[in-house]
């Protein structure tokens, strides 16, 4: 057995005629600089070494590749760039074998395309997310998948932006095989019999399954059936260009239609907005001073205070042990207008006080607002936080005075618009405006007539919740800019393609 190490993350071993290229980088494989080089030379080894019948690639840890990484798109991605890695793997004499566990998402999902064959795992999902980013599927996903699924499933999956699990990755044809047993050796051992075939399988050589006419109808149909997501976001119509260009071009041609709108993507404020949210998001799990040995209790019982709808909402969602205030471990407070220390002055616990706000305002909103008061023990709030993470919300804490953040902010837009309707502009004109900027609903309630673009509305609106948002980092109430920004566009319906109030600040989206 022949053992070389390529830049410290992508390693080689060669088994019987079988290469096995394992990628690791934690946390999750991301296709930053060293795993590429890896890659590209670990490859070029395997394809030139007579040894070497066929190659597998799979990855360490606890997942394939999640994609690209996205914290270099903010400057020049050094060569070798995920396509050139992807053509040397579709030229490869020697079929290549992925084996998928965990989630192969964006770029990973589209390396295993690039590879003639892929095993997943009971338990992976496969998802091409770049819409979620304002981007789309650059390194050839928009033109290999349709040839690999048909247009109408690589469609779905690229303007949804949600991952497949394994049994439909296998049912629509995204993947050969669901390993029952090991991965890796269902991966070796599909190697092995596919090498007796002879040319490996290329997806970049197969022809789509509509073109002309019918290709036409079925693109026509698609954006009339999803008319909301194409509206305000930029990736949705630059993916469809670019699954509409593979039905009519051969491969090389539409992979430069993709390059081309995968260009303007990465340039354009909507993307911008989208990745500083991904990364904003993440930050605003953490909180600074809140140590990682601090453990959360874990099936904590709890009193929500309140009668009312917000109480009911939260204790549904929290499907929790109850118990009286005097004796839970965690006393919620789930109305956002209520202060933290205001109950924990009064409560025989103090440290057990905090706030959890799940909004009302916008439907199918993920934001789990959490308040904090200067008695709020570090248990109470890593728990909090846990519960977050439970309910598959984001969580956002803040300093748990009045209105937290979201509704603080909303609250100044709010007066702004009370002061315009002063002026003698409409409630419904005001809403309309507001809609327009991409608002679901108007600051007066759900009930509006046409969206209208009406700068100078949105711009009086718009500075009164920015000055608030700036406010409320001023005074130390949230932590970072991007937790409002956070707030806002995960709670509060602010458009995650114009990236929150203070990014706006920035950047006057
Ligand atoms: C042309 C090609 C374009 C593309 O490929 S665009 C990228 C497409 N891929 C994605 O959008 C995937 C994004 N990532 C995710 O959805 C999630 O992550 C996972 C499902 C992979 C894992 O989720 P979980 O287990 O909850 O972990 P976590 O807290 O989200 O991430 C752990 C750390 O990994 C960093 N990270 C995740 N994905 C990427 C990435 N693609 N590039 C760079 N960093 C990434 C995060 O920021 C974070 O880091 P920290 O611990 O420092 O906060």
């Amino acid at each position: 057995m022949a053992e070389t190490l390529v830049p410290a993350v992508v390693s080689d071993t060669v088994r019987d005629g079988i290469a096995l290229i394992v990628a690791d980088s934690p946390p999750v494989n991301a296709l930053g600089f060293a795993v590429r080089s890896g890659l590209h030379e670990a490859l070029g080894r395997a394809i030139a070494a007579d040894a070497v019948e066929a190659i597998v690639i799979a990855c360490d840890g606890r997942t394939f590749f999640a994609g690209a990484d996205i914290a270099e798109f903010a400057g020049l991605i050094p060569e070798p760039g995920l396509n050139r890695i992807y053509a040397r793997m579709d030229a490869s004499p020697k079929p290549i074998v992925a084996a998928i566990h965990g989630t192969a998402l964006g770029g990973g999902l589209e390396l295993a395309l690039a590879c003639h064959y892929r095993v997943a795992a009971a338990d992976a999902k496969l998802g091409l997310p770049e819409v979620q980013l304002g981007l789309l599927p650059g390194a050839g996903g928009t033109q290999r998948t349709p040839r690999l699924i048909g247009v109408a499933a690589a469609l779905e999956l690229m303007i949804s932006g949600q991952p497949v699990d394994a049994a439909r990755a296998k049912a629509i044809g995204l993947v050969d095989d669901v390993a029952g047993g090991d991965l890796r050796e269902a991966a070796i051992a599909l190697a092995r019999r596919v090498t007796a075939e002879g040319t490996p399988r290329r997806t970049r050589d197969r022809s789509p399954d509509v073109t002309g006419d019918a290709a036409e109808a079925l693109f026509a149909r698609f954006r009339a059936d999803h008319e909301a997501v194409f509206t305000g976001f930029k990736a949705p119509g630059h993916i469809l260009r670019a699954i509409e260009a593979s039905t009519r071009l051969p491969f090389d041609e539409g992979r430069a239609v993709e390059q081309a709108l995968f260009e303007e993507l990465m340039e354009s404020h909507e993307s911008l907005a989208q990745r500083h949210i991904f990364f904003a998001e993440r930050a605003a799990a953490k909180v600074p001073g809140l140590g990682r040995d601090v453990r959360p209790l874990a099936n904590p019982s709890v009193a929500v205070l309140g009668e009312d709808e917000r109480a009911d909402a939260l204790r549904n969602a929290l499907a929790l042990p109850s118990a009286p205030e005097g004796e839970a471990d965690l006393i919620v407070i789930a109305d956002p207008a209520i202060e933290v220390d205001a109950v924990a002055a009064r409560a025989a616990r103090p440290e057990a006080v905090v706030a959890l706000h799940l909004p009302i305002e916008v439907a199918g909103n993920r934001l789990l607002e959490i308040g904090r008061g200067t008695r709020t023990s570090d248990v109470a709030l890593a728990t909090a936080l846990a519960l977050a993470r439970r309910l598959g919300r984001a969580p956002v804490v803040s300093a748990g005075t009045a209105g937290l953040i979201g509704t603080r902010v909303l609250a100044a837009g709010r007066v702004a618009a009370e002061a315009l309707v002063g002026e003698g502009i409409s409630a419904s004109a005001i809403d309309r405006a507001m809609t327009g900027y991409g608002f679901p609903s108007g600051l007066f309630g759900p009930a509006v007539g046409e969206a209208v673009d009406d700068a100078a509305i949105v711009r009086r609106l718009l500075a009164a919740m920015v000055e608030e948002s700036a406010r409320i980092v001023e005074q130390g109430v949230a932590p970072r800019a991007s937790d409002v920004d956070v707030a806002m566009v995960l709670g509060f319906g602010w458009p995650a393609w114009r990236g929150g109030p203070l990014f706006r600040a920035e950047r006057a989206t």
